[in-house]
């Protein structure tokens, strides 16, 4: 594995603060966490529509789309699931610091890949959105009919039937879609930003 040793960081005279200031919004990760069916993508979209409309400046990264390309060489196992996590992070850093606030949605079953990607960003640039729905409902909204297959016996190794789903212990914010809408989801996240200060420009 090569090392830093013969590899030289170059800075550049725009930095993350020129950004911000074009911008006028701070830079976040907003990162979805929860079960397959939870309602990560269906909320980061719609979230994704409402910042567009205040100016903001966004980038979505979503599960399925990332592993048709980014990531299509990686499956489900537990050290391909923390890889998928650790690309996604890195990209996720990047956008980030191009002055984006970047919504993924990805299961991320395991806290500590979650507190990996929270350790690389700056301190209060991730946002780690707990979408809280029970397996149950899960199962009954099955919107990619994956949960008929598990139980068909033709899909193992799913997250929450025969693989871990690690809840966060201490998420920015959760969002309980079990119990409420998607738009009071999307406001929730949308007051979170504002009385933190990320939307600068309201
Ligand atoms: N075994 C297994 N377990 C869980 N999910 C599975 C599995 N196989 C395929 N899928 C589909 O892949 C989507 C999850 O991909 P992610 O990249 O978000 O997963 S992970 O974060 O690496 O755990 C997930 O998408 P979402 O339903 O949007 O969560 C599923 O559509
Ligand atoms: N309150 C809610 N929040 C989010 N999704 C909901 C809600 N109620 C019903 N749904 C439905 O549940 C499904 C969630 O699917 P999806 O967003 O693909 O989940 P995930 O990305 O977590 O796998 C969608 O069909 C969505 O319309």
């Amino acid at each position: 594995m090569p090392e830093s040793e013969n590899i030289k960081w170059h800075y550049s005279k725009v930095t993350k603060e020129h950004r911000r200031r074009l911008n006028n919004h701070k830079s976040a990760v907003i990162w979805f966490t929860g079960l397959s069916g939870s309602g990560k993508s269906t909320i980061s979209v719609e979230l994704e529509k409402e910042l567009h409309h205040l100016g903001v400046r966004t980038y979505r990264l979503d599960g399925d789309n990332i592993r048709h390309g980014l990531n299509k060489d990686l499956g489900f196992g537990p050290e391909e699931r923390k890889e998928n996590i650790r690309r996604i992070g890195e990209v996720s850093k990047l956008m980030a610091d191009a002055g984006l606030v970047v919504l993924t949605a990805f299961i991320s079953p395991y806290r500590a890949d979650r507190d990996d990607v929270r350790n690389l960003m700056e301190h209060g640039e991730f946002i780690e959105v707990f979408v809280d729905a029970s397996i149950e409902t899960c199962e009954l909204r099955d919107p990619k009919g994956l949960y008929k297959k598990v139980r068909a016996g033709k899909l193992t190794g799913f997250t929450g039937i025969d693989a871990p789903y690690e809840a966060p212990v201490k998420p920015e914010i959760t969002v309980s879609t079990d119990v409420e809408s998607i738009e009071k989801s999307v406001q929730t996240i949308i007051s979170y930003l504002r009385m933190k200060g990320y939307l600068i420009s309201d």
